[in-house]
């Protein structure tokens, strides 16, 4: 692990997120999917909505799968991957024990359903309960994957500077460890791509005429999903989550 490879694997999935997102943005809202018992009896399973339902059900599958054996993935209803039917893997373990289960899925879940999704999609209810639910998954997946990924960069960042990092662990000064891990330049970076990604991913292709690039005066060109949407989501919670991963991280690396 290196600062490099981590960046590059952040860079990666911002790939997965934007077409995740363009995908979840085909279908309207379908507020019962979502809703207590908004619709009589819609997909209402021990109290929770069909979306959450589908997202434990399609995780104790995946479970099964060994798809959580890579501690690159965390469930967001760990108590139901009790066992694994996948052949054993022997992932490298590149992150400090202590601090590797380290995660805030609880404020992506409720960031993604309160926040995110009523600006992702639009109003309206056209019935596709399973395949938007199934598309929120993949949202989520792609978003759990990245932000959680904050544990190996914390982990490439304490052993590069093993000395600070430490004092400040100690004082479990959680300021001083946010300023230090902090790159303003690399999360404009970072912002800035996303919304490029947006505008490029996001088009119709077509086969007459050039590809649009979005900045063309006489026609408005219109994207999938809203570019600055895009780079919202990262200002506002993909970033700072990551860094709450990133801080939690340090704050047990030395347990
Ligand atoms: O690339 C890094 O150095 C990170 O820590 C990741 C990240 C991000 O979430 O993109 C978070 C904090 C830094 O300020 C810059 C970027």
């Amino acid at each position: 692990l290196s600062l490099d490879t981590v960046r590059d694997f952040l860079t990666r999935e911002e790939d997965a997120i934007v077409f995740s997102l363009i995908e979840r943005a085909r279908y309207p809202a379908n507020a019962p999917a979502y809703g207590p018992a908004a619709a009589g009896d819609l997909g209402r399973l021990h109290g929770a909505s069909f979306a959450e339902m589908f997202v434990r059900e399609s995780e104790a599958v995946q479970a099964k799968a060994g798809r959580y054996q890579s501690l690159q993935e965390i469930p967001f209803f760990p108590f139901r991957v009790p066992f694994t039917l996948a052949p054993p893997y022997n992932f490298t373990a590149e992150l400090h024990a202590a601090a590797a289960s380290v995660n805030v899925n609880g404020a992506i879940w409720s960031t993604y359903f309160s926040q995110l999704l009523p600006l992702l999609a639009k109003n309206g209810d056209d019935g596709n309960y399973a395949a938007t639910v199934a598309s929120d998954l993949v949202c989520l997946q792609a978003l759990s994957r990245r932000i959680n990924y904050g544990r190996y960069v914390a982990e490439v960042k304490f052993i590069g500077d093993q000395q600070n990092y430490t004092t400040l662990i100690r004082k479990k000064d959680k300021d001083a460890l946010m300023k230090l891990l902090t790159s303003e330049a690399q999360e404009d970076v970072v912002k800035r791509r996303v919304q490029k990604k947006a505008m490029v991913f996001g088009q119709n292709v077509t086969l007459d005429g050039p590809v649009e690039t979005g900045n063309s005066n006489s026609s408005q060109t219109s994207f999938k999903v809203d570019p600055s949407l895009v780079y919202k989501l990262y200002d506002k919670w993909v970033i700072p989550l990551t860094k709450q991963v990133e801080v939690e991280y340090l704050l047990h690396r030395l347990d």
